[in-house]
């Protein structure tokens, strides 16, 4: 089974203001709101994919409620902790350029944590799990190591999608897959990651420190995948984007799904691209559909 976690859910509420002015009272153009949180966006679009997931995580409140009726509408499977404060509110604000705010997230009581990796601590070889997003305040930097550690003791797959310490602290436990973008590999050596192979010079370094597998998303610049066995280079098909808020998470789905379904590592970075660039290419989450047809578009070579 698939799992992923997301300790500080969202409502994402996506607003478009034509020529939005900063210090005046500016009107929307539309207005929506989504379940967000990225291990959230990995499930939706897992769904969509055909690929089942069931979400864990902490959510409380009108907005927990919110989250909760909104995957159930889906037939997302979902199993979170309540917690008393209420699940923050993101707001993704699209004029000509897009400019997000995103809320700290509730309190978490050390029994509610408790209760989050007695959970984690029942799965077993067969499951993946994905941990993606940021860390509540209310939580340890080092939870995310904490959470993969019994994973690695289990032989849980460890998806993660995280930056910084939070990311960094889980080398050992080594996880199955990391997917930084080459800003926060960058950020993880204290330097800045801009061309294919400085992101496969440190790509592998991240091999060496206990990461099975790695893709290094550059947005339109491609993506390159590294594990043991080789380098790839990904493109990404031309086209406008129209939303990047949940591309990275779309490129996570579809690694999982396509490695689900195929076994094969070089196929599932091919789809994971090409999700992502369809999720970019569309008002919200990438369709099925949409994906599927990107993927003739995304040629993976050697390098
Ligand atoms: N200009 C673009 N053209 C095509 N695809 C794109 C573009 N920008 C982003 N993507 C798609 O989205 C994926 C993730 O983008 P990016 O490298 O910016 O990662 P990220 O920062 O994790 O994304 P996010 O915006 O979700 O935080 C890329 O691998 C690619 O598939
Ligand atoms: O604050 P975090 O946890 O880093 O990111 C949360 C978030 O920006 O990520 C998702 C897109 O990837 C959105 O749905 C959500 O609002």
């Amino acid at each position: 089974m698939i799992y992923t976690c997301t300790l500080n859910p969202s409502i994402d509420y996506v607003v478009k203001v034509n020529d939005f002015k900063e210090g005046h009272l500016n009107r929307t153009e539309s207005a929506n709101v989504y379940p967000g949180g990225k291990g959230i966006n990995v499930s939706r679009v897992l769904k969509r994919l055909g690929t089942e997931s069931t979400v864990l995580g902490f959510a409380g409140g009108f907005t927990g409620e919110f989250i909760k009726e909104f995957l159930s509408s889906e037939e997302i499977t979902h199993d979170f902790i309540s917690v008393s404060d209420h699940t923050r509110i993101n707001v993704k604000l699209k004029s000509a350029k897009e400019t997000e705010i995103n809320g700290q997230g509730p309190q978490i009581s050390k029994e509610q944590k408790l209760e989050l990796l007695g959970k984690i601590s029942e799965l077993h070889a067969e499951d993946v799990l994905v941990l993606a997003g940021s860390i509540p305040s209310a939580l340890d930097e080092s939870f995310y190591k904490e959470i993969a550690d019994t994973c690695l003791i289990n032989g849980v797959k460890v998806v993660i999608d995280a930056s910084g310490n939070a990311l960094k602290s889980t080398f050992q436990s080594k996880p199955f897959l990391i997917k930084p973008n080459h800003h926060e590999l960058g950020e993880l050596f204290d330097t800045q990651v801009s061309s294919t192979e400085e992101a496969v010079h440190y790509g592998k370094k991240l091999l060496e420190e206990g990461v099975q597998n790695v893709i290094v998303s550059m947005a339109e610049k491609g993506a390159i995948f590294i594990n043991q066995y080789g380098a790839y280079f990904a493109n990404v098909p031309p086209g406008k984007v129209k939303n990047s808020v949940g591309a990275g998470d779309s490129v996570v789905a579809g690694f999982i799904a396509g490695y689900k379904e195929h076994g094969d590592y070089k196929k599932a970075f091919k789809q994971g691209v090409a999700t992502g660039s369809a999720t970019a290419f569309s008002e919200d989450l990438t369709e099925k559909e949409f994906a599927a047809k990107l993927i003739n578009e995304v040629k993976v070579n050697e390098i």
